[in-house]
């Protein structure tokens, strides 16, 4: 066994033992981006540090808590904190609470995060569901020996984000009458923000949206046959033509001004995911 897969059995042991439930539903909360959980939904709540072999959140605006929720009466697992290559985690460490989702069960994973808009017509404090990704982090979390109980050597990543929960969620955002804006979001590793000439790059690739995470936690969910939903919160505006200067603390005053449209779609989404526990 490699370490990272007696981490995640241990993790996972532990999960199992300690929680009162094992939903079918996570969400990973992006930057800033929780203040939407109502206190009365939380069931449970447990400290990244007291789960064996887990790492810690160490960016502001990452809580670094394991909650066991029920949004609108349904059970999910909430991940308030992730871990992001630029914190010196391997790529393997920064998916390690996804290898445990896989392990644990859980059917639908909903990954959210605070990204740059790249294409010009999306707006600052808007919503972009992940069409497809880039991934430019420089790292793989597949790299080294394959988990073979896990998934296969060479997953197939013609269709990541699965389209059936994207409809749902093109629904749910119609239902409570937000834009959603659609598009490929590229992942870089960071922690240092995009110059004007690499800003230009990656719109000419193809990406509508930057950030620094989500991309190794999709592969490591789809490896594992996890149903995955993309969402980023638009923080700023990143256009290579009239670049503004940004920070870690205007991104996050922004997703937390963004996390109350999220938390309405996500409320209207997650009770009608259905699976093995409704
Ligand atoms: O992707 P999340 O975790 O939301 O965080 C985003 O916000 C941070 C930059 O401010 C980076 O970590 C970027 O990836
Ligand atoms: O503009 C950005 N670039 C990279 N990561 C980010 N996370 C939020 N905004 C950005």
């Amino acid at each position: 066994m490699t370490d990272i897969q007696t981490r995640a059995r241990t993790a996972t042991d532990w999960i199992r033992k300690n929680c009162p439930s094992i939903p079918n539903t996570a969400l990973v909360l992006g930057s800033g981006l929780g203040k939407w959980i109502d206190s009365a939904w939380i069931q449970k709540s447990i400290p990244y540090a007291d789960i064996p072999g887990f790492p810690v959140s160490t960016v502001e605006g990452h809580a670094g808590a394991l909650l066991v929720a029920e949004i609108k009466g349904t059970p999910a697992f909430v991940f308030s904190g992730r871990f992001h290559l630029y914190e010196g985690y391997s790529p393997r460490e920064v998916t390690l609470p996804i290898a445990c989702l896989g392990l644990l069960g859980t059917e639908n994973l909903i990954l959210t995060n605070a990204a740059g808009a790249l294409n010009p017509l999306f707006a600052t404090g808007g919503l972009m569901l992940l069409t497809d990704h880039i991934n430019m982090t420089g790292h793989n979390p597949l790299t080294g020996p394959n988990v073979d109980d896990w998934g296969p050597r060479f997953p197939d990543m013609s269709q990541v984000y699965c389209p059936a929960l994207r409809e749902q969620a093109m629904q749910a955002a119609m239902n409570c009458g937000q834009r959603l804006e659609q598009g490929v979001y590229v992942a870089v590793a960071g922690p240092s923000l995009e110059t004007p000439a690499e800003t230009r790059m990656y719109r000419i690739m193809g990406a509508d949206a930057i950030g620094m995470s989500t991309v190794p936690e999709a592969i490591t969910a789809h490896h594992m046959g996890l149903k995955i939903l993309g969402i980023s919160c638009l923080t700023n505006k990143n256009l290579p033509d009239c670049m503004a200067q940004t920070s870690h603390a205007e991104i996050l005053d922004q997703a937390n001004a963004s996390s109350d449209a999220l938390g309405s779609l996500l409320s209207a989404l997650i009770p009608n995911l259905g699976g093995r526990h409704g």
